[in-house]
């Protein structure tokens, strides 16, 4: 760039061109430069958060997430477990959580970089507890083709993975939806609440939480939402469990919140819910007297704590349900899907939010 600068600013300063001609170069130069030297490394997409909102639909999210579960418990992937890097003295840890799945149309190699910092909400300036980024990759080559925002997307698939568990599990045996209760109202009992309601047409669905205010403000925001009056805040949970059709826990707690003594005969739980001492939203007791469907049996191993003393209850995955490799539970035993959350659903909605983005020529 130097060099034309010299060389033109001689040839034409004696014709006054010197400054339109000279920016002419640069431009050209550096346009050519930039295009010589840049690579596809250099070109690579990041479909960020506001994007994924506005192409991301529950229909979508709910399809690629079913599809990732069949895949998952017919073979067609590749899971590894997922590390937790643990900053030292706080609960605050990142998670990388690697797969690939077989798939024409959500199938994908992506790892998803997700942070659980869960003092986030009660910062000055609140903030989302988890936080996540999905690498895609090209499945041929190993290049990164694109990095797609992935909280949003960690919201819709969690929900929607309890939404396909809820199908197969629950409303496939023609049982009742009238009830719905929700354990915890941050950002997973919210996206539950809304999507339940959505799905499968709840005729009330009752909140609890911790802080008792943000369960009120919950119900009356989302009453109000959907001019309805579906949605009870509950002081108790015990009361706002008992009598409930399907219940969810999407809490931290590393104490039980849900015992079997409360529980309808019947009732089918998801267990969103992960601590530091992970899974334990439920008493052991109702534990061993349901019947239990995980989302993969092998991520749970590591890090459900006590799941190999639930031989007794462990049916399967609710891939093998879909897929018809095992039956559903017809009895009155309750059952429990504890989903853990998995890379290769991260990969199939990201894939599908890739696609959408191209279609849509954001
Ligand atoms: N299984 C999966 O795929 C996923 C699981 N999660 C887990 O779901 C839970 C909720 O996640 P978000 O809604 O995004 O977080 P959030 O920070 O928005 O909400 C946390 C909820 O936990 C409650 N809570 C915290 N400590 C508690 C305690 N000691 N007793 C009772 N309630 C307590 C809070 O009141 C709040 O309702 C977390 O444990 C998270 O790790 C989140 C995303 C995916
Ligand atoms: O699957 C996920 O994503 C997560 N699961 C447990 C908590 C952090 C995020």
């Amino acid at each position: 760039m130097f060099i034309y600068q010299q060389l033109y600013k001689t040839e034409y300063q004696k014709q006054n061109l010197i400054i339109p001609q000279i920016l002419v170069l640069n431009v050209l130069t550096v346009y050519f430069t930039f295009n010589l030297v840049s690579t596809w490394q250099d070109k690579m997409l990041y479909i960020n958060e506001s994007n994924v909102k506005d192409i991301l639909t529950w229909e979508k999210t709910f399809e690629a997430v079913e599809v990732a579960m069949k895949r998952l418990s017919s073979g067609q992937t590749v899971q590894m477990p997922r590390t937790h890097t643990i900053i030292p003295g706080s609960d605050n840890v990142l998670l990388t959580m690697p797969g690939y799945l077989k798939d024409e149309k959500f199938g994908a190699l992506g790892c998803k970089l997700v942070t659980y910092f869960p003092g986030n909400p009660k910062r000055t300036e609140a903030l989302p507890s988890i936080n996540a980024n999905i690498m895609i990759l090209d499945e041929a080559t190993g290049i990164m083709k694109a990095v797609v925002a992935g909280t949003e997307i960690t919201t819709q698939r969690t929900s929607a993975a309890s939404a396909v568990a809820t199908k197969y599990l629950y409303v496939n045996q023609g049982k009742a939806c009238n009830i719905l209760a929700i354990l915890g109202t941050g950002i997973q009992g919210r996206i539950h609440a809304e999507m339940f309601r959505h799905f499968f047409h709840f005729q009330e669905i009752r909140l609890w939480n911790r802080t008792k205010e943000k369960a009120k403000s919950l119900a009356e925001e989302l009453n109000r939402k959907f001019d309805t009056n579906v949605f009870k805040y509950y002081e108790n949970n015990e009361s706002c469990v008992r009598g409930a059709d399907v219940i969810v826990t999407t809490t931290a707690s590393p104490v039980h919140i849900v015992h079997y003594a409360w529980v309808k005969p019947g009732a089918h739980i998801n267990a969103v819910g992960a601590s530091r001492n992970h899974f334990s939203e439920l008493d052991e007791q109702l534990y061993r007297n349901s019947d239990l469907y995980l989302d993969s049996v092998e991520t749970m191993k590591p890090e459900m704590a006590g799941l190999d003393m639930l031989t007794d209850s462990l049916r399967g995955e609710v891939g093998a349900v879909i897929n018809k490799m095992i039956p559903s539970s017809p009895n009155e035993r309750p059952t429990i899907f504890n989903g853990g959350g998995m890379a290769v659903e991260d990969c199939a909605v990201g894939r599908a939010v890739y696609d959408l983005y191209h279609e849509r020529k954001i």
